[in-house]
């Protein structure tokens, strides 16, 4: 049987709606979830395969999007948030009890500064933006994933419309770049 790559994938992947307004993301814990409030659609949603994303049990992806933080807020049992590493780019912020994380934010000057990352999975909601590409592909490797199931997890991601990448996609390392270029002095900001 093939591995599953992701819920929100494996069987193809169900388009979001323009007009989807937000709505509410929530741990795992049976008990107390923590809930956080979006006020809008997410962006950038994406499957990715690095070992710092939160990946549900069996899955061997994420899927993460971003949101501008002022549209993010924490409404419900909050005092269950931890930051599991406080020196990455992005501070992920989980649930101590689950283990779910429920966004991380970029506090450092970095070209993403302003926007969090969140798993629209963890909402009851349909409408959020839906996968547009993976990426970070090969970083399953690197957490011990066989090599030569590699082509079949790519093959697997084409065949249900996802371009694969062992970065981010083209625009956003190209934006990436020309944020480093103008802080540098090399690109006029
Ligand atoms: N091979 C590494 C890659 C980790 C990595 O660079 N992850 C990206 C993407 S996370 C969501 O798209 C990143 O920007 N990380 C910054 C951070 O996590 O703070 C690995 O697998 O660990
Ligand atoms: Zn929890
Ligand atoms: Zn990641």
């Amino acid at each position: 049987m093939a591995p599953s790559l992701h819920p929100l994938v494996d069987n193809g992947i169900t388009k979001g709606s323009a007009s989807f307004a937000g709505g509410k993301l929530h741990c795992l814990c049976a008990s107390k979830p923590v809930e956080v409030t979006l006020g809008g659609n997410v962006l950038h949603n994406h499957a990715c395969g690095c070992s710092k994303c939160w990946k549900p049990a069996g899955a061997l992806f994420s899927v993460v999007a971003v949101i501008p933080r002022d549209q993010l807020a924490v409404t419900a049992n909050g005092d269950k948030l931890y930051v599991v590493d406080s020196s990455a780019a992005i501070q992920r912020n989980a649930c101590k009890e689950c283990g779910t994380h429920l966004f991380g934010r970029i506090e450092k000057e970095h070209p993403f500064k302003g926007l969090d990352f969140v798993h629209v999975e963890l909402s009851d909601e349909t409408g959020w933006q839906e996968p547009q590409f993976a990426a970070f592909v090969s970083s399953i490797i690197e957490q011990g994933f066989d090599p030569k199931g590699i082509a079949e997890v790519r093959d697997k991601f084409k065949s249900v419309g996802l371009e694969t990448y062992d970065a981010l996609s083209p625009p956003l390392m190209d934006a990436i770049a020309t944020w480093t270029a103008q802080k540098a002095g090399k690109l006029p900001a």
